[in-house]
């Protein structure tokens, strides 16, 4: 039996007065390639933020490895890439190798404390995300995706077991958002690496998990993508309501 990365148990989310996560068990086994969907406002980022150990549910259990979010993210388990990532500086003064290295400061305290092994670690993710070539360049000068990929190295440096991106894919075009999921597939297979993407692009992404979670507030669906396109109409209705469903039959 698989290694089970995420386990949540009846967990319930409050901001102050507002319910936003009601009764939610989820378990997610080393491994998977997970996709979290659900509209705007669904509660996508706050279950990130508990994953992360960023927040704490009010009931319900969470954990990651069999140990509490927080204790996970000391001992470096969880690598994230923040939607924040999309609207880096680009005058920022830094190369792609010193922002990769960058992730390495938490498991080492100090940048000056990096060793050789550390610099052959931060060498070696740079390669598996395509950049090697580009590894000297001022991050700024990089365009959208290949940022994206800087910071997925970075994310992969300090060796997590589970990798979380909110939604890296927003202003990226298609073609790059592409490359990127296909990239994100290639890391998955490759390295057995768990990983949970935050998503709006329904249409792309099933191609590329193996794992799909419709969230509104509730879980309204956990399963495969082909399980997923056979009941398409009714998870649509059930997390983003009649409206939604008739404007993406328009597209169709
Ligand atoms: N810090 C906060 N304080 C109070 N309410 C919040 C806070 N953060 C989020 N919310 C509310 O919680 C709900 C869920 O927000 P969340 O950011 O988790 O949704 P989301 O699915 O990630 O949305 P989006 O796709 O738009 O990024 C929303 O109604 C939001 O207004």
């Amino acid at each position: 039996m698989n290694k089970k990365v995420i386990d949540i148990t009846d967990l319930n989310f409050v901001y102050e007065t507002q319910p936003v996560l009601e009764s939610i068990d989820l378990t997610v086994y080393q491994g998977e390639f997970l996709a979290l969907m659900g509209p705007n406002g669904s509660g996508k980022s706050t279950l990130t933020k508990l994953i992360l150990g960023l927040l704490k549910p009010q009931s319900g259990t969470i954990q990651i490895l069999g140990e509490s979010p927080k204790i996970a993210q000391k001992k470096a388990q969880i690598g994230y890439v923040s939607q924040k990532a999309n609207s880096f500086n680009r005058g920022f003064p830094a190369t792609v190798r010193e922002v990769v290295a960058s992730g390495r400061y938490g498991m080492k305290g100090l940048f000056r404390m990096m060793q050789a092994r550390d610099w052959q670690k931060v060498e070696e993710v740079i390669t598996k995300v395509g950049l090697a070539s580009l590894q000297d360049q001022n991050i700024g000068k990089l365009s959208g995706g290949q940022q994206q990929r800087a910071f997925i190295a970075r994310a992969l440096v300090s060796d997590p077991q589970l990798l979380v991106l909110d939604e890296p894919t927003v202003g990226v075009d298609a073609s790059s958002s592409h490359q990127f999921y296909a990239l994100l597939q290639e890391l998955h297979q490759k390295l057995g690496l768990t990983i949970i993407l935050v998503t709006h692009d329904i249409g792309a992404i099933t191609h590329y998990v193996d794992r799909v979670v419709c969230l509104n507030k509730k879980l309204h669906f956990h399963g495969t993508p082909a399980e997923f396109d056979h009941n398409k109409e009714t998870i649509f209705t059930n997390t983003y309501g009649h409206e939604v469903q008739m404007v993406l039959h328009q597209h169709e």
